[in-house]
Order: C-alpha cells, then structure tokens, then sequence
C-alpha cells in the first residue's frame, strides 16, 4: 500500500525555511519526496492525505518518558502512554525502568516489548535498570539485558549513590558499546525538600533542594566517564551548575550528552503559584538564573536534545499536596505546542532548530535509523497545525496523568497527525 502526503510545509535546513513538499510513503518506508513547485504528483491508485498550510517533520522522539508499566498501570500503561505520546507527535520514545517490578530482568524486557507490539501504537525502546530494584547495591546482568533488546542502563528516579558502583557499570557499558542514563541527584543533600532552594522555598518555609544536589553527580560522572570511555547521558538537566560541567567535560572529549525538559525551560521556581503538586517535578523548577543557564545550554549543542519526562500519576497521589505528593509532571500533549509557542513563534528560535532537539539530534545521539525525513527512512512523520490556537486541557488528555502546570496555557503548534512505521496511528485531520 502506499500513500502520498500532499502540499506539507517541511524545514530546509540549507535554505532555513519551510518549503512545500509531497511525501510519498510505501511498506513502512519513506519511497519518494517531491518538491512542490512541480505541482502535484500523479496519486491515481495512492491513498493520500492532503497537510496542506500544516509543518511536516520527521516524527518526534523522546528518550525519557514513563509509561508505569509493569506495576503502576492505575498511573499510566503502555496503551494509553503511547496514545498520549501519538498525540504529541511522538514517534519514538524511551521508557524507563522505575516500575513494580523494575525492569532489571531480561523477562522483564520481553514484557514490555512484547506490550509495546501488541498495545503501544508508537515505537517503544526500554532501558534496563543499573542495579537490581534501583537499589544501588548490584549491577543487573547488562549482558542479557541488551541481549533482551534493552538500549541503555539507568536507575532513573534515583541516583547511583555509589560511585565505584556506577564506575563498574560504565566500565562494563562500555564493553558493550551501551550507554549509561544518569538520573543525578546525591540522597544526602536532598532529604525532606520538595522544591529548589530559591524564593519559593523561602516565602513558604520550606527546606530547598540545592543545585548542588544534581551537579555533584555530573562532576563525579563525567570524571568516570572520562577513565572508563563510556557513552554517558545525563537526564533532564535543570541547574546551571550541571551546564558547566557538562560544557567543560565536552570541551576535553568526554562522551557526554545531555537531555533538558520543557519545564525547565519555561518554567522558574518564581512561578510557582502555590502548594499545588502539579508544579512538583524531579529535578525541581528551579531559579529564572538556571532557567536562562539550560536555555544557553541547548542553544550551544551542550545540551543535546529535549525530553519531556513525562511522568505520570493518579489524581489521588498528586492531591497529597506538595510535600507528600509524588514527584512528576506528564509531558507529552504539551511539549511542542510548549516548545514552539514559547521559543519559535516568539522569535527566539528558528523552527528548524527546535525539530533538530526533538528528532536528528536524539537519532544521532542514540544511533536510531528514524529522526529524518530522508529516502528510504522509516515512514515516521507528524503533521502539525503551526496556526491555530488552542487551551491545554488536562481532562482531555489521552494520558492517565492528568498533572500539569500548563493546564489553561493557550498554545499553538498542535499536533495533529502521527505516522508510524507508515500507518496512520492518530489523527484529528
Ligand atoms: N521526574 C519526576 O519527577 N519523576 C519521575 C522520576 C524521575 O524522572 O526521576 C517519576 O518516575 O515519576
Ligand atoms: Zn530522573
Ligand atoms: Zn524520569
């Protein structure tokens, strides 16, 4: 079967605009791109869907995402993650291994796997835990757990506490040509605060969560990174702090790379409006100073790509308030309306850098074959309404996770088609 994808408006990167184009898709494959300034293409026997006055882009993708399962499901599951995922115009994404329970086994892997193919309607790709139940006390077997199709380790939700622990685990990632996925953040230094050390914490009374916290295992790490040759990635990067290590550590050839979020981008302790958990996410929003110190970071490739790290949970737990509330915002529905209101329709960004963030850099980063739009890629493309506004509605989310800061925030840049593979997996068009 093959399908023709009409009058799309696609980024040139050599030109630095968009130009109009028709895509045409045939067994899951990307077959032919032609230029729209020869008129349309003959579409007698195709399907076709018509994109016109609408961006074309590869699909996105998203290496830090929480789909709960096994475990959580009365959070989110694989099913309707990956719906909320399609509807974000995610392609590709990663899912973590903070499950009940953790994905520490090669069965485990296979679980998810075999739930991705028979559920999901996006590309799953799940990282394995670094040591046995996050614990921090055994590595797992990565041998098995990248023979089960894990694509990297990481004890996301907690950091590795030990450091000759996770010098053994690069060393042994790094025989296996795997990556390490580090959440970064020291116990000590952290006990008992919900919130960034800043005005917030300091109007309302409370204990504040340091920057120090999240840099002092990026300072450790990319010196182990360094002796052991590792491919290291360091997770949602909130601090500035973080960006100078990183930035030196990539200056001296250290194989580090680096994810920020949407949140910590836009969003400053300062904005917080009150004790509400939707505003109470890890690494914590942190001050309008860091805030401007990972936007310089991402501009200057320090940082690599933009993750949401959506991180879902029940109305109930997030209801506990601010200080006994999980940790956890969702991400996916709001990302690149987000991303694209706030940093290219206000001119602060060309639009074909923020695809870069979301699709070749990623790709890139972590060898995947998708992320372009390219002759014989993968058919994994998202048509987005770049005009029309539209008000954030929690309640309509294809998400379980109903938890957000951006609830009412009017946006443009909807998605609002999603391909797979060349099937059409969502689509409001
Ligand atoms: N980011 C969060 O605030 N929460 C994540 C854990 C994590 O990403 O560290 C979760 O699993 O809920
Ligand atoms: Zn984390
Ligand atoms: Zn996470």
């Amino acid at each position: 079967m093959s399908t023709w994808i009409l009058n799309g408006q696609v980024w040139n990167e050599a030109a630095e605009q968009l130009e109009v184009k028709h895509v045409r898709v045939e067994n899951g494959v990307i077959a032919a791109i032609a230029s729209g300034a020869d008129g349309l293409p003959d579409t007698a026997g195709h399907e076709t869907i018509d994109a016109k006055g609408m961006l074309l882009s590869a699909g996105f993708i998203d290496m830090h995402v929480h789909l709960r399962e096994p475990g959580f499901e009365y959070k989110e599951d694989i099913a309707s993650g990956t719906r909320s995922a399609a509807r974000g115009g995610f392609t590709t994404i990663a899912c973590m291994p903070n499950t009940r329970p953790v994905i520490d086994t090669p069965e485990t892997i296979k679980y998810v796997l075999d739930k991705a193919a028979t559920e999901g309607i996006v590309r799953v790709l799940p990282y394995a835990a670094i040591t046995k139940n996050e614990l921090g006390r055994e590595l797992t077997d990565f041998a098995a757990l990248k023979e089960a199709g894990a694509i990297g380790f990481t004890d996301d939700g907690v950091g590795v506490q030990n450091a000759q622990m996770m010098k053994d685990a690069m060393s042994l990632a790094a025989s296996m040509n795997m990556p390490i996925i580090a959440h970064c953040e020291d116990d000590t230094l952290v006990v008992g605060a919900a919130v960034t050390e800043g005005k917030f914490a300091q109007k309302h009374g409370l204990k504040g969560i340091p920057n120090e916290s999240e840099a002092i295992h990026v300072g450790r790490d990319v010196l182990l990174a360094e002796a052991t040759g590792v491919h290291y990635h360091v997770c949602h990067v909130s601090t500035e702090q973080s960006v100078r290590l990183i930035r030196l550590a990539k200056s001296v050839g250290v194989k580090v790379t680096a994810e920020v979020c949407p949140h910590h981008l836009i969003l400053s302790d300062e904005d917080i409006p009150s004790l509400d958990a939707n505003w109470k996410m890890n690494p914590p929003l942190r001050t309008p100073r860091d805030v401007q110190a990972v936007i310089e970071g991402l501009e200057d490739g320090t940082l690599d790509m933009i993750v949401t790290d959506h991180a879902p949970h029940s109305a109930e737990e997030k209801a506990r308030g601010m200080l006994l509330a999980p940790f956890g915002i969702t991400g996916f529905e709001t990302a690149f309306p987000l991303m694209y209101t706030h940093f290219v329709k206000n001119g602060k960004w060309p639009l074909g850098f923020l695809l870069k963030r979301m699709t070749t850099d990623p790709a890139r980063v972590f060898g995947l074959p998708t992320g372009s739009l390219a002759v014989g890629a993968p058919a994994d493309v998202t048509i987005v309404d770049l005009e029309g506004e539209r008000e954030v509605d929690p309640q309509a989310f294809a998400s379980k996770g109903k938890n957000t800061p951006f609830g009412g925030w009017k946006l443009n840049g909807w998605p609002v088609l999603t391909m797979v593979n060349g099937a059409v997996v969502w689509s409001e068009l």
